[in-house]
């Protein structure tokens, strides 16, 4: 009996902060066929420590770092955002400007021509190159000048990328099919120099269509929304998702996927790599506004190189960069968002929870 209850209670705690009844149901069927068999007890430990509520606050304290007076620029991070198009200017600043609002040095916005200009007067901070090309503006071209045209845009960023420690492709990048094409070499060139990306928005769409692209690369991050998880289940595992088995699916499908890290956003977010699941459902906000996502692929992209310094030093955390990353970035996006939100409550902006971001990582790890 006291076996049944401890089980019980760790399972609720290991799960959710607020397990729907379906969810309590599943769990006491679980628990009353495994207490039949007390043989079974390890294998029921063993499901309860795979799928936990991470501890996000502590995940942020680990990653980190202190502000050094010895470090130089370019230490705590150099991050690039790979989007902006014609449509969306909005997307590829939240990203960026949230990068550096957490701590990173430098962050730089890839996108094409014309959106340059309006995200460079977002920002003096960021550092825009107008490199990328839509259809319509080479439309008249022969094949042949299309793929000089291709060439100089590699090139462009072939001269930036081994300084960058990640990558975040995809927001606002649209969907135009001669840019996914450019951003499919850009992918093949981050694989080459082993720079980390983080998969976001159109990006998701194009690796969807193309899932070589990211197949067994461990540096990877998905950050697919409910449409775009939608489509990946339905692309990779030839099914529908299915909230009642959400953790073992999303452990499926980045395990199909080759090890790719993949983070769900959505009520909970929910961590995988093939191996472990990792819950994130602190805080948050009930203000849906676009761009949240945005935000948290950005400070995927900090956290993960920020864990990634770790891996090299001599108390390198269990956890993948990766998944650490996702952790961390996650609880921050969730704690700025309530703050924002008891600040401003239905008029919440995604750039009030970027203003959030500096006071919540503050409140959790202090400068000093
Ligand atoms: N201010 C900005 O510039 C913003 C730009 N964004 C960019 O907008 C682009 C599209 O992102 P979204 O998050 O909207 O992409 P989604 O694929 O989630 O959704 C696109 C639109 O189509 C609808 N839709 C998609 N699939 C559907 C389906 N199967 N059934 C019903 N409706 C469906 C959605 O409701 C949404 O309105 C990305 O490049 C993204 O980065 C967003 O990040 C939001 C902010
Ligand atoms: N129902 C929800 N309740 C609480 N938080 C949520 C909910 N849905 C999403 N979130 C939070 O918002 C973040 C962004 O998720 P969202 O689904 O809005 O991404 P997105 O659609 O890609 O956003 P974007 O508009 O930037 O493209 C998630 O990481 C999650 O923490
Ligand atoms: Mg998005």
């Amino acid at each position: 009996m006291l076996v049944k209850h401890c089980v019980i209670s760790a399972l609720t705690r290991s799960t959710s902060h607020s397990p729907s009844s379906t969810v309590l149901r599943r769990q006491q069927f679980l628990v009353r066929t495994l207490c039949a068999s007390r043989t079974h007890l390890p294998k029921l430990i063993k499901a309860m420590s795979s799928t936990s509520e991470a501890d996000a606050e502590s995940v942020l304290r680990t990653v980190t770092p202190t502000l050094d007076p010895k470090r130089h620029k370019g230490q705590a991070g150099k991050i690039a955002v790979i989007g902006g198009c014609r449509e969306y200017t909005g997307a590829p600043y939240f990203a960026a400007i949230s990068a550096l609002r957490i701590g990173t040095d430098l962050s730089h916005v890839f996108c094409t021509k014309d959106a340059a200009p309006v995200i460079k007067s977002y920002s003096p901070e960021l550092i825009v190159h107008p490199v990328l090309e839509e259809s319509y503006t080479i439309s008249q071209f022969s094949e042949e000048e299309k793929r000089k045209v291709q060439d100089n845009v590699i090139g462009e960023v072939d001269k930036w990328m081994e300084r960058f420690d990640c990558l975040v492709i995809g927001p606002g990048l649209g969907r135009d099919p001669f840019l996914l094409e450019c951003v499919s070499k850009i992918m093949l060139l981050a694989k080459k120099f082993n720079v980390p990306f983080v998969v976001d928005g159109d990006a998701l769409f194009l690796v969807t269509n193309s899932i070589d692209l990211v197949k067994s690369y461990p540096l990877a991050v998905l950050t697919p929304n409910v449409n775009e998880y939608k489509r990946l289940v339905q692309k990779v595992l030839n099914c529908e998702v299915d909230e009642e088995k959400a953790e073992d699916q999303l452990r499926s499908l980045a395990k199909q996927i080759g090890g790719v890290t993949i983070l769900r956003k959505g009520k909970t977010d929910l961590i995988s790599n093939g191996e472990i699941v990792k819950s994130v459902s602190i805080y948050g906000s009930p203000r849906r506004c676009g761009g949240q996502g945005d935000i948290l692929s950005g400070s995927v992209a900090v956290f993960l190189s920020w864990a990634q310094q770790l891996k090299s030093g001599p108390e390198s955390p269990s956890e993948s960069p990766a998944i650490l990353g996702c952790i961390a970035a996650s609880g921050l996006l969730r704690k700025a968002a309530s703050l924002a939100f008891t600040k401003h409550k239905r008029s919440t902006l995604t750039s009030d929870i970027i203003e959030c971001l500096g006071e919540s990582l503050e409140d959790i790890c202090p400068v000093s």
